[in-house]
């Protein structure tokens, strides 16, 4: 049994090649969910969705987000609207307390549909709407993720790292904004000066989340601020991780990432922007996986390979490379 951590884009290249190296039956993989939006009433669960897509065959890996050809007919009519009757577009937050009765979705990640700021595709809304509506139901988002993985196939175990809401707020010098609002909306441009995990003092991980702790864990090469931030802001998700065996990969090679705005979090909330200040952030990792041109020292085992994933034989190989890392820390 092996539990992967993931965030969008990192861990989910990597198990294009895990299931040769581990049994896609014993897999589970823990989703972050501090990106997630509510957008125009329905629940976005980026990070969840990119693994869903992925392992059902379905994802654009292009952008590592949404539905391979996925059309989006709606979205570009909910902008014609927009323009049509002079609705200013961008980001419109429903953070008052009056429009937050109803569904115990936190009010901090709540936006309009108007002109929605977030390209939602229509196969890729027919899911948002079929997990909300499941959520109006009554079930949890454990459950809504177990009812798509079945509809998508799934092989391995889909858990979002928790039912309670979190929203990832990054505090710029332009303002606090949600990670949606700072990465899609502003290309990450506003600089950093701290980030938030809102609702994680109260958020808790699900007895699901805990027993797939128990396994040996490959924290997948992710954003130490944003996609792993959420998770270790749960007090018991933390003290989960530091209890059971755990190997990291790193997504810097020495103080370069291979995308995305991890170095700028990083150094906005303190911390070294490079793999050393990843083994700084985590704690708990036994053992790293760390790419061949990474001279970093650290004071745990490192396994080194080409951490570079373009296709599924790198994934294979980064894969092993952790495998010989948790053997290495049996
Ligand atoms: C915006 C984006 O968020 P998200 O997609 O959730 O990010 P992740 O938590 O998945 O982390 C991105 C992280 O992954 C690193 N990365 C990307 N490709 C590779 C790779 O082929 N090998 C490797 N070792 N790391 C990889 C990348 O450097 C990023 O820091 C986000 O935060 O980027
Ligand atoms: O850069 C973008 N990223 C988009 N993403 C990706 C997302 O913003 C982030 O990359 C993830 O939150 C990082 O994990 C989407 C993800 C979804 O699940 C659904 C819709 C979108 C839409 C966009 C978008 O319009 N632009
Ligand atoms: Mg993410």
């Amino acid at each position: 049994m092996v539990t992967f951590l993931a965030g969008g884009t990192g861990t989910p290249k990597l198990l294009d090649g895990a299931d040769r190296v581990f049994d896609s039956a014993e897999t589970t993989v823990v989703a972050n969910t501090g990106d997630d939006v509510e957008l125009g009433g329905h629940l976005v669960c980026p990070d969840v969705d990119t693994v869903l897509f992925n392992e059902g065959g379905v994802l654009d890996t292009e952008t590592w987000w949404g539905v391979d050809g996925d059309t989006t007919a709606t979205h570009e009519e909910l902008h014609r609207l927009a323009d049509a009757a002079g609705l200013d577009s961008g980001p419109r937050y429903l953070n008052d307390e009056a429009q937050t009765a109803g569904r115990d979705i936190a009010r901090w990640r709540r936006f309009s549909g108007v002109a929605e700021f977030m390209r939602i595709g229509d196969r890729d809304r027919a899911v948002h709407v079929t997990r909300t509506s499941l959520l109006d139901e009554g079930h949890s988002l454990t459950e809504a993720t177990r009812t798509l993985a079945a509809a998508f196939d799934l092989e391995i175990g889909l858990l979002p790292m928790s039912d309670d809401p979190v929203a990832t707020i990054v505090h710029t010098s332009e303002g606090p904004m949600h990670f949606q609002e700072f990465w899609v909306h502003r290309r990450a441009e506003p600089e950093v000066l701290d980030v938030e995990f809102r609702g994680s003092e109260t958020a808790e991980p699900t007895p699901a989340v805990l027993d797939a702790l128990d396994d040996p864990v490959v924290v997948g090469p992710s954003n130490p601020v944003t996609s792993l931030g959420p998770m270790l802001a749960m007090d018991a998700f933390a003290d989960a991780l530091a209890s059971t065996r755990v190997v990291a990969v790193s997504p810097f090679v020495e103080d370069e990432v291979f995308s995305g705005p991890a170095a700028d979090l990083m150094a906005g909330v303190g911390r070294d922007p490079s793999t050393a200040g990843v083994a700084d952030a985590y704690p708990f990792a036994d053992a790293f996986v760390l790419d061949a041109d990474d001279g970093t020292d650290l004071d745990r085992p490192v396994v080194r390979t080409d951490t570079e994933i373009g296709g599924p034989d790198d994934a294979e190989r980064v894969a092993r490379a952790a495998k010989r890392a948790l053997e290495a820390v049996d």
